[in-house]
């Protein structure tokens, strides 16, 4: 375990480096640094030499080249203990740089500005820096790479307890953080130029680089007897499941995650009033609408009590003390998330302390676009996340829905939308009355609807009905009306789009198409 000596530094995010420099140069380690950064180091009274005082070569090129020398390089990857190394650089007047304190151009910051141009970001690729930190990183028995600010204190505490030395181990922890790092630098950098390739702007990048960090590792998968872990993206920008926060309760499982992710995002989707979204095995289990929380809660409860025992909940407002005293009261849950918790709700819920209680802060009311990706074997499929809602809404019977069926089947469109294929949803007055998930034929989702809410004691006539998908036969609008449902939406688009009018017109169903599709698989 070596002194450290030398540390060269350059910063373009310069949070907490005056700090750092200055304990550096307590310890009598001598600071090389570039332009921006030796100039704040200065001004704030820091001992500085200019790398290009000791290169002998001046920063040039608009700063394109600033530390790519043979002395800084050199420094950097000469192996201390090995006599032809050492005797080279002496040759050479190279001197060992034992510390390298580095973060980049911020690339990905650059881009994510809607009027970025190709010219701006191309600018914003930092070369002196990786190449300093992959020197480093490459010969971390000798050198100490710090590529993150939030090590700077780690580094120092380390090297007060050691008179002024860095361990192998914190080195080679160090250096593994910085291929991850440089990694995903150009992983983003090689994503946004290949959506660029020639003049045209490109959907998808001939290559892919992905890249998340870990949050958590998992008990378990979705089995037991499957390992799991929970990633999230770095630069995390919209509230969601992966930027909640959990206030209490045991630890969350893989299946929570999933679950927990498509209530929230279903309950997004509500933003005039308070809602609730009841989600069990990936499917919403029950949705409603109220003038508060618990009444939406109450609502959403009711419509299949039996499968919201051990479901996941979710708010689209602050969590308050009063529904969440009725949540523990009534039920075994195991999720509950907000925007926002209460003081109260936090003290309520811990009654129970196994319950997990999530915050994930307010989300803005367009949701952001992003792209969602699913395994198969050997490949990855990567779409636009379905964030939209339809194309054009129109009525294509003879009645036209009134103002409440109107209200009903867009709330029952919006639900269907979560509802795994073939998917059914019946509501009435905001509300959740019956839903049918996940069936190969469409008639049998309907049905599985009626049961639902048979089983619940609600009644079918006077509600609504969605249809993520077409009807392929009008046997779907016969049964509808048995049922007594009143009004219909659907995307439309089959061939027998006329058929299946024509027996909504028979019965007196009002039905409105949208002319978009909401497969969920
Ligand atoms: N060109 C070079 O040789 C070079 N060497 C270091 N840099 C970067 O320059 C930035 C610091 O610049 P300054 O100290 O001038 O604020 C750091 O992000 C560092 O990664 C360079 N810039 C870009 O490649």
């Amino acid at each position: 375990m070596a002194v450290i000596k030398r540390a060269l530094i350059s910063v373009s995010d310069k949070t907490g480096i005056v700090g750092f420099a200055r304990e550096l140069a307590d310890f009598g380690v001598e600071i090389l640094s570039t332009g921006g950064t030796a100039n704040l180091l200065r001004q704030e009274g820091i001992a500085v030499k200019d790398v290009s005082e000791y290169t002998g070569f001046p920063e040039m090129l608009d700063g394109r080249v600033k530390t790519l020398h043979p002395k800084v390089h050199g420094g950097l990857l000469g192996m201390r203990d090995n006599p032809a190394h050492v005797a080279k650089m002496k040759e050479h007047g190279i001197e060992p740089i034992d510390m390298v304190v580095v973060n980049l151009y911020p690339f990905e910051a650059t881009v994510a500005k809607p009027d970025c141009s190709l010219e701006d970001a191309i600018e914003n690729i930092d070369i002196g820096g990786p190449t300093m930190l992959r020197s480093a990183a490459k010969n971390n028995r000798d050198v100490t790479v710090v590529v993150n600010h939030a090590d700077y204190a780690q580094v120092l505490a380390e090297m007060k307890g050691s008179g002024g030395a860095v361990s192998r181990t914190t080195n080679f922890r160090l250096a593994v953080k910085v291929y991850q790092h440089t990694a995903a630098y150009d992983g983003a950098i090689s994503n946004w130029l290949g959506q660029r390739m020639g003049d045209e702007l490109a959907e998808f990048s001939d290559t892919l680089t992905v890249q998340f960090k870990k949050a958590q590792d998992m008990r378990y998968g979705e089995n037991p007897h499957q390992k799991a872990a929970f990633y999230v993206e770095r630069n995390l920008r919209e509230a969601s499941i992966s930027t909640a926060r959990q206030l209490q309760g045991k630890e969350l499982s893989y299946n929570n995650i999933a679950d927990t992710d498509a209530a929230l995002e279903c309950v997004k989707q509500f933003v005039e009033g308070p809602a609730c979204v009841i989600v069990k095995h990936a499917n919403p289990c029950g949705v409603a609408l109220g003038a508060n929380l618990l009444e939406a809660y109450n609502r959403a409860f009711s419509t299949d009590p039996e499968s919201a025992f051990g479901g996941i909940i979710a708010f689209n407002r602050e969590l308050d003390g009063t529904t969440a005293k009725a949540i523990v009261d009534r039920q075994f849950v195991e999720v509950i998330i907000a925007p926002a918790v209460s003081a109260e709700a936090v003290e309520v819920v811990a009654t129970k302390k196994n319950v997990r209680l999530l915050e994930c802060g307010y989300w803005p009311q367009e949701p952001i676009a992003r792209h969602d990706y699913k395994r198969v074997n050997g490949g990855l499929l990567v779409q636009d996340a379905d964030l939209l809602l339809s194309g054009d809404i129109r009525t294509v019977t003879k009645r036209t829905p009134n103002e409440a069926e109107m209200r009903d089947l867009l709330f029952t469109w919006r639900v269907a939308k979560f509802v795994k294929s073939n998917a059914i949803v019946y509501g009435k007055d905001g509300m959740t009355i019956g839903v049918g998930a996940g069936q190969m034929s469409r008639v049998n989702s309907a049905r599985i609807a009626a049961i639902k809410a048979d089983l619940a004691g609600l009644e079918v006539p006077g509600s609504v009905m969605a249809s993520d998908a077409f009807f392929p036969f009008r046997d779907g609008l016969d049964n509808a009306a048995k049922a007594g449902i009143r009004a219909v939406i659907q995307p439309g688009g089959s061939i027998r789009d006329e058929e299946v009018i024509a027996a909504a017109d028979e019965h007196g169903i009002a039905m409105v198409f949208t002319g978009m599709r909401h497969f969920r698989h």
